[in-house]
Order: structure tokens, then sequence, then C-alpha cells
């Protein structure tokens, strides 16, 4: 941990300034042009202060004697203070009261914790109460301080510095924040699973130091108990201690945490961006404060197992299970093995043999990334405006002091008339329900509905309504006329066949393929990011029910012509400079679809025995992918994705 304090050999000892010299700040901070959001304190240096919250930033200010302007001594968004407190007691009549300020501070492109203290000054007293408390509500708006947090470490992450990575970062920054913590370390794979299965539902954040297969296997832990719905409320957050190697493609994004080893981290960075992937200390702000951003899952369904497993990243067949399972011996290469994984597998340029079917729920790619891009702006107008998105009140930094003030008394009312409600109903709801209920009532809001939530697979058999009970057992999906099939096997390519052609009376779902067009690689995502340097689903989003699949052909036909020539290697290399931007969205041997049921069978499995969940290999025979909307949920600092530079601008196609 690098905790900055204000001279330290001052803080240490046991301050007792002398008595002040009566100047301009003896009386309450609402007099002499303050407001009652600036407290005057003293400062560690004896010196006379004020903590001001103005307009989302915390300052503390050094005032001078003569009338030259304030020194601004820490100056920070206010979504940035963790925690004041005011020790001692109310009743101590005629003494300075010690109040305690944790915050992260920025350091370049960092943040850091600092703690330090100052006194307030006996007239002030019951100011600063009244103080404590409203710099708390800004600082945490709509969001409940003090969580109950669930810590996972893997030892092994980050070539072995997780343990040391948690005990001098995350852990002073979670405690500093008044989050009641139980660490619990993995001893063996899976360990992660078994805890989310069995554990009581006591916490309001289960937080991951590890990679994405921790998050993996929590998500699966909590999936397959008999109270899962209930338990899948329990927001999960990641903390980037993960990966085991250096990241050379990208050294400038490497530096932006120095204490981080890490290779994916997928989650992390479509929760904070490709800069702030591997930033730690923003995601432990993120398990202290963030919002509840709730989370589609795929359920597959492995065939002839009938095992099912839950994923919340990727599925891959073809060239990038190669990637995720074919390059695992380079891993100290960091995001620049799955680099020269694909290069080699453009370079074998291997046709794929499978056969896919899918409920295409849109396939125009034009039309797919005007409507993200609408989303996105909504979500980046909601939060601007202070409205609500995804049920909760927008706030942490963006807005001015008051404004998050009025946001949480509103807040209150609403959960005092909650109370009230709840008490006539009597006591027919047992304690796990009721913890759901908070759960999602303070942090999702009301109105978290789907946007969409599609029909699944035509029985609708897999989804049931039980708010408290396991998840419905998963059945074979049965595909209809009205589904794409698409299949590589054929030798050479053919006009589309009329079976696929509409589905649901609308024009083309085909997204363009020609029957007998190779496949280097099916990837279906849920999210944007599937490493910094991959944007494959620059389209994804949360809480649709909807599953993106990108089938990557090896010749490309020409709709004009129909001729039908190899994909040039060039053109797939050339790809890799735009994949972090998502660029690759747009090339026309990319087909892209958002789907919400799928299903894949291999047609040589001599060739290619294995796919992928969320970078988990599995023999691979058949399997039935169904997208369950908002089933899980993680935090978000914004309630939201990160919203990548392909929303914001690349609509140059459109
Ligand atoms: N004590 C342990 N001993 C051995 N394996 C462990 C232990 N604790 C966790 N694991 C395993 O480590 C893996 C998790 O590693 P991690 O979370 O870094 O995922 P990852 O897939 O490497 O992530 P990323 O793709 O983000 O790099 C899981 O397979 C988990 O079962």
């Amino acid at each position: 941990m690098v905790t900055i304090t204000f001279h330290p050999e001052i803080l240490k000892r046991d301050f007792h300034p002398p008595p002040l010299p009566v100047i301009f700040l003896t009386t309450r901070g609402r007099h002499h042009g303050m407001n009652n959001q600036d407290l005057p304190v003293v400062l560690h240096n004896e010196k006379r202060g004020l903590l001001t919250i103005e307009e989302g930033r915390f300052d503390v200010l050094q005032l001078s004697k003569d009338g030259r302007p304030p020194k601004r001594l820490l100056s920070s968004p206010i979504r940035n203070l963790l925690r004041v407190r005011l020790a001692g007691d109310v009743h101590q009549l005629g003494q300075h009261r010690r109040l305690e300020i944790h915050s992260l501070i920025e350091k370049g492109s960092n943040l850091r914790l600092s703690k330090m203290h100052v006194l307030v000054e006996p007239i002030n007293g019951p100011d600063a109460e009244q103080w404590v408390e409203m710099a708390m509500s800004a600082a945490y708006g709509d969001v409940k301080p003090f969580r109950r947090v669930l810590l996972l470490v893997n030892p092994f992450g980050g070539k072995g510095k997780a343990k040391s990575i948690c005990k001098e970062t995350v852990l002073p920054i979670l405690e500093g924040a008044g989050c009641k913590l139980d660490v619990k370390e993995t001893t063996h794979r899976l360990h992660a699973e078994e805890i989310a299965r069995d554990m009581a539902l006591d916490y309001d954040v289960i937080a991951t130091a590890s990679g994405d297969g921790l998050v993996y296997e929590v998500l699966n832990g909590l999936a397959s108990r008999k109270d899962a719905r209930n338990a899948m409320s329990i927001p999960v957050a990641p903390i980037p201690t993960g990966a085991q190697c250096i990241a050379l493609r990208h050294p400038a994004q490497a530096s932006h945490s120095p204490s981080h080893a890490g290779s994916a981290n997928a989650l992390c960075t479509n929760l904070f961006g490709v800069k702030d992937t591997y930033n730690i200390a923003l995601a432990c702000l993120n398990v202290i404060k963030g919002r509840n951003l709730p989370l589609d899952l795929c359920s597959v369904l492995l065939m002839p197992s009938g095992v099912r497993k839950w994923c919340f990243i990727s599925i891959a067949l073809g060239l990038m299970v190669d990637l995720d399972i074919g390059t695992e011996h380079m891993r100290w290469m960091g995001d620049t093995r799955f680099l020269l994984g694909f290069l080699k597998g453009v370079a074998a340029n291997k046709n794929f043999q499978c056969r896919l079917r899918m409920k295409v729920v849109e396939s125009d790619k034009v039309s797919m990334a005007r409507k993200a891009r609408e989303r996105s702006q909504e979500q980046v107008e909601a939060q601007r405006n202070g409205k609500v998105t995804n049920g909760m009140p927008r706030s942490n930094g963006q807005l001015g002091a008051n404004g998050l003030v009025e946001a949480v008394n509103g807040l209150k009312v609403e959960e005092e008339e909650e109370q009230e409600g709840e008490d006539k109903r009597g006591e027919d709801k047992n304690g796990e329900e009721r913890k759901r209920e908070e759960r999602e009532g303070l942090e999702a809001g009301p109105s978290s509905a789907p946007e969409v939530v599609p029909t699944m697979n035509g029985n609708g058999s897999n989804h049931d309504n039980d708010h408290n009970g396991p998840m419905a057992e998963a059945k074979p999906l049965e595909p209809d006329e009205t589904w794409l099939t698409i299949e590589s096997a054929s030798k050479k390519p053919q006009i589309m066949s009329k079976g696929n052609g509409p589905v649901n009376g609308v024009a083309d779902k085909t997204g363009g393929w020609i029957d007998g067009e190779g496949i280097l690689y099916m990837y279906a995502g849920l999210m944007p990011w599937v490493a910094r340097d991959l944007m494959q689903w620059p389209v994804a989003t949360s809480g649709q029910g909807l599953l993106d699949v990108v089938v990557q052909s090896v010749v490309s036909v020409p709709t004009s012509s129909r001729a039908y020539t190899q994909v040039p290697r060039a053109t797939m290399v050339n790809a890799i400079t735009g994949a972090e931007k998502g660029e690759a969205y747009w090339m026309a041997c990319q087909h892209y679809y958002k789907v919400s049921a799928l299903m894949a069978e291999n047609l040589d499995p001599q060739a290619q025995a294995l796919f992928t969940l969320d970078g988990e290999a599995f023999p691979f025979t058949s399997f039935h992918v169904e997208v369950h909307p908002r089933l899980a949920n993680v935090l978000s600092l914004d309630g939201h994705f990160f919203i990548s530079d392909f929303l914001k601008k690349n609509h140059a196609k459109e």
C-alpha cells in the first residue's frame, strides 16, 4: 500500500494544538461567505483550514491570515472520498475532536490511498457532525456505505504477487472505506466455485482478486445453488491481480499499474476501459461504491454429457480456441500471445468444419451500430443529468454535492416508506428473501427490467420466474425453420438456400452469409472486449438477453459478382491493427449476428476436439446455448460497461 499522509511525523503524535487565535474563522462555517458545505478545521500543521465540498469535488484548503487565496492541500473528485469520521463523543464539550479523512487521490495516472486527520474546534462540533453526514451522503449518493465484502484471493495470480498486492493495496483501501471484510484464499482449482456454492448469503459484494477465471468459477458456483436466483443477486466485482504475465504489446498500458502483472482480465477492461484495466485502486473503489450492472449469462448445455456451464464473456470455436488454449505455453508474453496465435492461424487459414444454428434477432451491422451508439448516448446523458439508469440515480462525482444529497434524501424517504410497507406485510418472508430484496431495491432499483427479453427457444421451458429457487434444468434446444443455419462443410460456396431466408417475417437475417463459405472461427461474446487489444463485439451490451456472434469467413464473396476468393491474409493481418478499436466489425468477411440462442455441432471431431467457454476448454461434440438476461450482477462505477470510442465516433460507415 502506498499511503499518502500529510507530514506523517506530525500526524503520528497526539495532536493538541494551542488555543487558536481568533481570526476570521472562529465561528461556524456558514458565516463569512461560506456555505454549510464548508467546515473550518485545524490542520496538521496547526494552521487553519477549511474542508469544502463543491461541484462534485472535495477539497482541503489551508487558509491564510493575510487575505491571500487559500492553498489547496488536497483536491479530489467526491467519488474518490472513501470515508470521513469524527472521533470522540459529541458530549465531549469544550474539546477538539479529531476528524479522519480517507480518500483516494490521483497521483499521475494512478490512484493512491490518502489518510489524514484534522481537528475540529469545540465551537464547530455540532456543525462537524452534520458536515460528516453530508460528506458521506455526497460521497456515496444512493449507494450504501460500509459494504460487507467477501474477498476471494487466488494466491497464484500475478506471478504469486496477488497476496502482497492485496495486503499492500487492496485491504488498506477497503478497510479505509470501512468495508466489513471476509478474506478467503483459494487453495485449489475450482475452490472459488465451491465457496460460492456453499457460502451464506451475508455479503453485499463478492470481490475476486484474480483474473476472469475466478469470476467464472464464482458465477458457476452461485448458479448451481438451490437458491441460485437469490444468490446471483449478489454482485461480483473483479480486482485485477490475476493473470500471470507482464503485458508486452502495450508497455504504456502496462505501466498504468506497476504493481500488476496481467494478461487478459477482460471483465476489468469492459468495466474500466483499456487504460484502467489494471487499475487496482479503481477496482477497489468499484467494490466500495460500484453500482449494480445486471449481466446476461449464457447457459451452455454440453452434449452428449448433459453438463451445463455458465459463461459471461465468450464462447469460441476454431481459430479462437487455438488462441485461448493453444498459446498457453506463451502466457509469459501477455497479450502478445494472442497476436502471435492469430497470425499463425491466419497463415494456416484452416476451414473449421462445424454447423451453427442461430436464433438471429438482428444481423444488420449499420443498424446494430446505430442502436448501440444510441444506447451509449442515453447512458452518458442519464449520467450527465443525474437521471435514472438501471433504476438508479446517477451520482458519484458527476453531480454537485447538493444534487447528490437530494438524491440520497429522496431515496431515504422511499426506504422509510418501503420499511413501513414491509412491516405491514408481516413476517411471511424469510431472511434470505429480505436480503435479496434489500440488495435489489437499494442498488438496482425497481425499474431494472430488461429492455428486451427475447423468447429463448420456442419451447420457453428453460426459464422460470421463481426468484428464490434454483435455475430451471437446461433442455436441448429445438430449432425451427426461422433459425439461421451456417455450415462450413460444403466444398463449393452456394447461394443462400431459401430455408435460411426471412426470419420472423423480417427480411434477411443471414448477415451476408453464403452457404459454403468456410469458417475460420466463430466467436460469441456478451461484452465488447475479450482482451485489451481485441474489441471483438463492439456493439455488445448487457441486459438485452442477446449474444453477439462473429463468424469469420475464410472466403470473401463480393455480392455483386458472386465470385469467391480466399480472404486475403493481408486483410486479416491488417485487421489486427484496428482490432482494439473494433474496426474488424466492418469487414465484409466477418459476419455479425445478435442471437438469443445458438447450437453448434462438430463436423470433424478428429481435427478439432475442443471449444472454449470464457477461456476454459471443453470437449466439443455439440452444445446448446441460451442467453439468460440479467441473471447475474457485477459492479460498475457508472452502472454500465465502459463506453468505447467505437460507440462515440466510429459511425462513418452508417
Ligand atoms: N490455490 C490455487 N491453486 C491452483 N489453482 C488455483 C488456485 N486458486 C485458483 N486457482 C485456479 O486459477 C484459475 C483462475 O485464475 P485467474 O482468475 O487468473 O483466471 P485466468 O483464466 O488466468 O484469467 P485471465 O484470463 O483473466 O488471465 C482458475 O482456474 C482457478 O481454479
